[in-house]
């Protein structure tokens, strides 16, 4: 069986970006928060635009104030006032100082800004009492940014620092890739909708709505199929229909060993390449990876309709809901992440905490323990979930935002001792 880090390469590996030309389209800059930028912006503009004060104060010549002190303070003219937004019109001469303003432009002649603290002032002329530093608060021209160069690469997500810096560039519309698109769809015949009676043997497809969560938070847009019956007529033609229409297909449940489990035989008979059928982690270890190489020659209508001319990336879930959800986290949101066009860091990653409970194994498969990071002065604590962590127990997984994880081998962690964990999104 493969170990999970060795799942996640093989994964990552199968994902193709999206096209940086093809798959892009044009988004304001009001609504371009967590998009992946898709081209690379330079600005004609430097940052500083031109030499300004970074105080309110006075923009002075160094030679003439260098020798300044409250005993022997230096007497300059005062020869214009410089609010942020105008542009002086006086050059300083020797003995000239111009009353400036933060963010104002530094008139020519001056080198040096005196904080309005350091100064006193009497009608036009100005008493500088301390010795400023040489250059002191000027922010320079092109000193934060030159005009030309990368101001932001591709493949970066867009925060608000960001998009403060697209703003500052003038860029009010901006290429970004499009959301990844992600079929979702649950495969058993005890799964009923939300909406309907439940009779014996039967429970709600709780997975649909957790995978559409996740993918909605992952940036990428949920493809909602709804639920398929064990059936392989039903699952073949909603297999064929899932991936013409996605990047990535997302089904759960009949990935396992069982007489109705019929995932992986359809993906076989639909001639897709399966690269992963177990992992050596708990919760998650029937967990089914596939491509389709050639999904155009088996199926010209619905290849009509294809959206994307990568290969879709199949997942098949395991079906127990928190097995669904572990998977996610660990295998599918790096893959969203690669796919998306962000262009590196897509691997989880994980945090070093104190455990604050026992934490046990039976160390034979890599172990996700579901529960809370709780901050003690200032230091990360993992408390566990209580209640059953079965794969099968979706109910105390609420609340929730780790999973602490237990390599291969490891059969306790104790209360204070260390654990790798996985910080969750939905914290
Ligand atoms: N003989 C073996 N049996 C099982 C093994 C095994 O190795 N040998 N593995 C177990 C593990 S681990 C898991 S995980 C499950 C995976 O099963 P499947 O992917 O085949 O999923 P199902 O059998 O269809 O369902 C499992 C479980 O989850 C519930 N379920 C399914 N879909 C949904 C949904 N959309 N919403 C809510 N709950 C769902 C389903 O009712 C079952 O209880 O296999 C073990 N068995
Ligand atoms: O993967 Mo299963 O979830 O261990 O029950
Ligand atoms: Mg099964």
């Amino acid at each position: 069986m493969l170990s999970v880090s060795d799942a996640e390469a093989i994964i990552l590996n199968l994902v193709q970006p999206l096209d940086h030309q093809r798959d892009t389209e044009i988004v304001d800059l009001f609504t371009a928060d967590s998009r992946i930028l898709a081209t690379p912006v330079t600005s004609p503009l430097d940052f500083p635009h031109w030499d300004n004060s970074a105080m309110d104060g006075y923009a002075v010549r160094y030679e003439d104030v260098q020798h300044s002190s409250t005993e022997k303070p230096t007497v300059l003219e005062i020869v214009e006032d410089i609010p942020a937004g105008y542009q002086p019109k006086s050059t300083i001469q020797p003995g000239q100082a111009a009353r400036i303003f933060t963010g104002a432009v530094i008139p020519a002649g001056a080198d040096t800004v005196v904080m309005q603290e350091k100064t006193s002032r009497q009608e036009n002329r100005v008493f500088i009492l301390d010795t400023p530093k040489p250059q002191g608060f000027v922010r320079y021209k092109a000193s934060f940014y030159q005009a030309g160069t990368q101001l932001l690469p591709a493949g970066i997500k867009l925060n608000a620092s960001e998009i403060a810096v697209l703003a500052a560039a003038q860029c009010p519309q901006l290429s970004v890739y499009r959301r990844p698109r992600v079929a979702i769809f649950s495969t058993g015949d005890e799964l009923m909708t939300i909406d309907q009676p439940l009779q014996p043997g039967q429970i709600v497809d709780s997975n649909l709505y957790a995978l559409a969560a996740l993918v909605r938070q992952s940036g990428a847009e949920p493809l909602i199929l709804g639920i398929v019956k064990d059936d392989p007529v039903a699952l073949e033609k909603a297999i064929a229909h899932a991936i013409a229409i996605a990047d990535i297909v997302l089904s759960s449940g009949g990935v396992s060993v069982g007489d109705y489990d019929y995932v992986d035989k359809i993906l076989e008979s639909l001639k897709a390449k399966i690269h992963i059928q177990a992992v050596e982690m708990r919760p998650g270890k029937p967990l089914t990876v596939a491509t389709f190489p050639s999904t155009d020659a088996i199926y010209p209508t619905e290849a009509m309709n294809r959206v994307s001319t990568n290969s879709p990336l199949y997942f098949g879930l395991p079906g127990n809901p928190a097995a669904v959800l572990v998977t996610f986290w660990r295998f599918v949101l790096p893959a969203i992440k690669k796919l998306s066009g962000i262009a590196e860091g897509w691997e989880t990653v994980f945090l070093k905490v104190r455990s604050h409970d026992e934490l046990r194994s039976d160390g034979k498969r890599e172990t996700y323990l579901w529960g809370k990071l709780h901050l003690i002065d200032g230091v990360y604590e993992f408390h566990k979930a209580s209640g059953s962590n079965s794969s099968g127990n979706l109910i105390n997984l609420a609340q929730t935002n780790a999973l602490a994880v237990l390599p291969m081998g490891k059969t306790l962690i104790s209360p204070l001792e260390d654990v790798q964990v996985l910080q969750l999104s939905n914290g």
